[in-house]
């Protein structure tokens, strides 16, 4: 066993036009870390350790950490693939807030099984981790979804197909930025599903497949602006928004100042406005910081869609 440390990014469930099948890895322009941190290193038993910004809002016991569950649920996979598991020490260094709307578990999820398998000599390929990600990310919010694992580990924008490749990777223009704005406040994935309504219009539902097919042919003719013209949820938003304090007022002026399009990452709070110009992009940082940030938790960042996902360095 080889002593790793796994980087796993923030990142934008839905994209507002495509509801649980759509997501985008961020990393902001001036290089602050937006992503949560494992470190695995060979031990006599099982601990870990929890640091950061962030680790005073996870619950205080190990048990409840995603993390273990993930180390649990790896050594399992490894015994059932022929291999022995080994106990190791694991360090979370939790970087993003909980119930953000930032893929924070997802991070943990991803960091950590990306760190043990590095660490084992990676015995899974890609698609073997990714539905392990998706089981532990749908344990925590009660469905499985891949709109925050896959894109946090593979990178860019990714489209989820529904069959055993699990997601496929989308051309992202060069010309975007997306700021995100974190409130400082949380809302739990599992309770924004659950004021969804569980069936939807039929001409929201043509809305929506028009909608996403045209934003990914866009995306594959280079046509940017198209693509960000579609960036509309008629899914989600209209239901969630009443959580989210000034959401109306900080669309507006975000689209006043040069946005493209704005809308909820993941199930909020976090919100994102899509810029073609990097000086739109930080001034809707300056606005959405007065407009919508609550408490001393909140922040906002200028990001890219990078095309790296989870990065693991050997210690
Ligand atoms: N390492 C971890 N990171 C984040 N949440 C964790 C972790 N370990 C346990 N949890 C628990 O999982 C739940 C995560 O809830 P939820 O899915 O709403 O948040 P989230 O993943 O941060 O959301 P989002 O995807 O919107 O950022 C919380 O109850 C939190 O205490
Ligand atoms: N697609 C998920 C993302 C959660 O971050 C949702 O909107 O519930």
């Amino acid at each position: 066993m080889k002593a790793v440390r796994a980087y796993a990014p923030a990142s934008i469930g839905n994209f507002s036009v495509g509801y649980d099948v759509l997501g985008a890895a961020l990393a902001p322009v001036d290089g602050t870390p937006l992503g949560d941190e494992v470190t695995v290193e060979p031990a006599q038993e099982f601990s870990l350790r929890v640091d950061g910004p962030f680790a005073h809002k996870l619950p205080g016991d190990s048990q409840s950490n995603i993390v273990t569950r993930c180390y649990h649920y790896f050594c399992q996979a490894l015994e059932e693939h022929g291999h022995r598991a080994a106990p190791c020490a694991m360090t979370l260094h939790k970087n993003l807030p909980i119930g953000s709307g930032l893929g924070s578990s997802a991070s943990s999820i991803v960091a950590a099984f990306q760190a043990l398998n590095v660490s084992a000599g990676s015995p899974f390929d890609d698609d073997r981790l990714l539905a392990m990600m998706g089981e532990l990310e749908g344990q925590i919010s009660g469905s499985i979804h891949y709109d925050n694992v896959a894109p946090c580990f593979l990178g860019s924008m990714t489209l989820m197909t529904g069959d055993s490749r699990i997601a496929v990777k989308l051309p992202v223009p060069d010309s975007w930025y997306v700021t995100v704005c974190y409130s400082g406040i949380s809302v739990s994935t599992a309770q924004a599903r659950d004021i969804l309504p569980k069936h939807i219009p039929m001409q929201d539902t043509l809305t929506f497949g028009r909608q996403l097919a045209v934003f990914v042919h866009a995306l594959y003719q280079g046509e940017s602006k198209q693509a960000a013209a579609v960036v509309n949820d008629v899914i989600a938003e209209p239901w969630r928004k009443q959580l989210l304090p000034a959401f109306d007022e900080c669309r507006e002026k975000s689209l006043s100042q040069g946005a493209l399009a704005f809308g909820i990452s993941g199930s909020g709070p976090t919100v994102f406005a899509l810029c073609e110009r990097e000086t739109d992009a930080s001034n809707i940082a300056a606005t959405l910081t007065q407009t919508y940030i609550q408490n001393n938790d909140g922040f906002a960042h200028v990001c890219r869609v990078p095309a790296q996902g989870a990065l693991t360095t050997e210690l």
